[in-house]
């Protein structure tokens, strides 16, 4: 029996393929009522992760469970977990209504619930049309109202994101962001960051099979410190003035502006102001999120390096274990922390108010 709490846990899971170590000592939980980024370049090992999770694959070593059970214990999976996974096909003859109904009686679901799926997608339109003649996108989201059908309170997707246009991204970003908003758990990965991070909260990212990072992505984002740029009228003036205050991680860029860790644009601003030096330009230098991630996956990710900075100061957080919660243990930041929007408007369930979470079995 499982314990309907909604959370995904993996533990120490490795899967080797001959000789190939695909993942290796893998532990991270997720949360229900948040949305998890599961990253990493081409081949990291993150589709037989999930298929481990899905039951699909046997680990090595390790665990995966749901709700505290192995995939093959929760009884009515359809029920708890919905997934989309690469490669999906469809019977190009049969309309797209038809797919569902046949997977919606493969689960013991109502045909009913086939058409409320396909307005869940925003295919309500095509439910009468073939599915050969379906583009890549409106297949992605075919795909997903399957993994719908059942009204699972956990969601699992790889690569979800292919396919879809920017529209169809940022409705895949409020379909989820609602979907979690409802208390319900989704794992989501990608080997895009740019392409998740404004719908995750927590990320696992992980390059040739391991972890290299674990835990919330703004605290990814804050481990960077960001600097202030400053033209200034006399820059030895200022450097000494903000020596005096202590402040002296400070460094001229080439193009004569001077570059201030550790201190905000406002602090600089009083402390040149006090010291009578003019400022022509004042500019904080962000944390460049998709620069980390290269870095976090060099070697692996081929991506040509676009900004110098925050490799210059190399504050990446180390690899190996992870920052992060340990393995077992909710994230130290509750859902809907910040940076977290909810859209409980996004996903409605079949019946709203008939069947509360913990009534599903
Ligand atoms: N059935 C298999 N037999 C042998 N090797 C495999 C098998 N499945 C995966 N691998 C290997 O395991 C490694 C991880 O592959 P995996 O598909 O899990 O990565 P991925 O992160 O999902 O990549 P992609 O985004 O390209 O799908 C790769 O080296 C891959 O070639």
């Amino acid at each position: 029996m499982h314990d309907r709490s909604g959370r995904i846990v993996v533990n120490n899971i490795s899967k080797t393929f001959g000789s190939i170590p695909a993942v290796q000592n893998l532990s991270f939980t997720v949360e229900p009522g948040s949305v998890t980024g599961f990253l990493g370049p081409n081949g990291a090992g993150k589709t037989t992760t999930l298929r481990m999770i899905l039951g699909l694959v046997n680990p090595t070593a390790g665990t995966a469970t749901i709700n505290g059970c192995r995939y093959h214990q929760l009884g009515n999976p359809g029920a708890v977990v919905g997934a989309v996974l690469e490669a999906q096909s469809f019977h190009a003859r049969r309309t797209a209504r038809d797919h569902l109904k046949v997977f919606a009686s493969a689960i013991g679901v109502s045909d009913q619930r086939a058409d409320e799926v396909l307005g869940l997608v925003g295919l309500t339109g095509a439910g009468d049309r073939n599915v050969g003649g379906f583009s890549l996108g409106m297949r992605q989201r075919l795909a997903l109202a399957t993994a719908l059908l059942g009204d699972p309170q956990v969601l699992v997707l790889d690569e979800p994101g292919n396919g879809l246009d920017p529209e169809g991204i940022a409705w895949l970003r409020q379909f989820l962001r609602g979907f979690a908003a409802q208390g319900r758990t989704v794992l989501v990965s990608s080997h895009l960051l740019a392409e998740v991070e404004q719908t995750i909260d927590q990320v696992v990212i992980i390059s040739r099979g391991q972890t290299m990072y674990y835990g919330m992505l703004d605290d990814l984002r804050n481990s960077q410190r960001s600097r202030v740029l400053v033209q200034a009228g006399d820059a030895q003036a200022l450097v000494t003035a903000l020596g005096e205050q202590q402040i002296t991680e400070v460094s001229t860029l080439q193009d004569g502006r001077i570059a201030v860790e550790g201190a905000t644009s406002k602090q600089v601003g009083d402390i040149a102001a006090q010291a009578g030096v003019a400022l022509y330009g004042v500019e904080e230098e962000r944390v460049d999120l998709e620069q980390l991630y290269f870095q976090l996956t060099s070697g692996q990710y081929a991506a040509p390096v676009q900004h110098q900075y925050s490799q210059a100061h190399g504050q990446v957080p180390p690899p190996g274990p992870p920052p992060g919660p340990p393995p077992g243990t909710p994230p130290g930041q509750p859902p809907g922390g910040p940076g977290y929007q909810q859209d409980p408007t996004a996903y409605q369930r079949p019946d709203q108010g008939r069947t509360p979470w913990g009534g599903q079995q």
